[in-house]
């Protein structure tokens, strides 16, 4: 069957350990060895995908970290969009050699390079590795919330609608994705919501800055570039990716503090920034694949 016009959407990572090895398959069916990665499941988001794909093909379980450009090729089957990341290794798990991906291994870039089949792979590659290895820093927009008029109590305690309830039950499984340990969040309920599935299945404590509420943010702009680049540096410090959840109005200044380009988020949307061993370093931009907001 050809060209039905339907993209097929794919997603997968460049996968390092801690000696900068990166891992590739050999796929029996294509007779190809290529980075890992697989199709989206219906409603998956391709962070989730990527990190899925990666378990399914080779046994490893990973934080991403940068997104790589998207790489876009015809197949017999349609045109094929794939996300890709950078990711590091978090743990290796056994897995059994199956007919789709007999050999997952180990090189180092110069012989992933030499081997990859795809030019596309190669280039991913190229894009990891210009990256470097660091942990994301996510700014994220709140949930979409109960409007303003259908609520009579305080704008701080004006809770998420059930759509946002439903988009932040979703970013769990993304922020899950990027491995993030450290959450913030404005103290407006709101935004609290829009992190506690992910804070409470982690265990994790969410630090409630006062500064990032809707009113201080907008009053105090030098406040909110203070708790972000405080979040910046625990994010290098630790190695671990850090989320900051906050409202619109403040929103550009969380951006730009982050090293991220000035956006319209909707609620649900996030941006993220790779942050390399040195937070003084700017990592490269990036966008949001996700249509969580959307
Ligand atoms: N992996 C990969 N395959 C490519 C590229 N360019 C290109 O023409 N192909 C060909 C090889 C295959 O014959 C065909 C489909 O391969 P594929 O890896 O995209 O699709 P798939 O359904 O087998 O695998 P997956 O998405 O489930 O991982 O596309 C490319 O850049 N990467």
């Amino acid at each position: 069957m050809s060209g039905s016009g339907r993209k097929i959407l794919a997603a997968g990572a460049a996968v390092f350990d801690s000696s900068g090895r990166v891992l590739v398959i050999h796929r029996p069916g294509h007779a190809d060895i290529t980075l890992p990665k697989g199709k989206l499941e219906r409603g998956e988001h391709p962070a989730v995908a990527a990190v899925r794909e990666v378990a399914e093909e080779t046994g490893a379980i990973v934080a991403l970290e940068a997104q790589l450009p998207t790489v876009h090729y015809p197949t017999p089957a349609g045109p094929k969009s794939v996300d890709w990341w950078r990711a590091r290794l978090l743990e290796q798990r056994p897995r059994t050699p199956d007919d789709e991906v007999d050999r997952a291994w180990w090189l180092s870039p110069a012989e992933a390079a030499r081997e990859l089949t795809h030019d596309s792979d190669r280039q991913t590659l190229a894009a990891a590795l210009a990256a470097g290895p660091g942990p994301a820093l996510i700014v994220l927009r709140h949930g979409k919330a109960l409007a303003r008029k259908a609520w009579d109590g305080t704008d701080l305690a004006r809770p998420l609608a059930p759509a946002g309830q439903r988009q932040a039950d979703t970013l769990a499984d993304v922020l899950a994705a990027y491995g993030v340990r450290t959450v913030i969040s404005s103290p407006a309920e709101r935004c609290v919501a829009t992190v506690r599935p992910y804070a409470s299945r982690h265990g994790l404590r969410i630090a409630l800055p006062a500064g990032l509420t809707e009113p201080c943010g907008e009053r105090d702009p030098a406040q909110v570039r203070r708790i972000v680049a405080d979040a910046a540096r625990e994010a290098a410090r630790t190695g671990r990716a850090v989320v900051l959840c906050g409202h619109r109005p403040v929103l550009p200044d969380m951006l730009r503090a982050a090293g991220l380009p000035e956006a319209a988020l909707v609620p649900g949307e996030l941006r993220t920034r790779n942050l390399s061993a040195d937070p003084a370093s700017s990592g490269p931009a990036e966008r949001d694949p996700s249509g969580i907001g959307r």
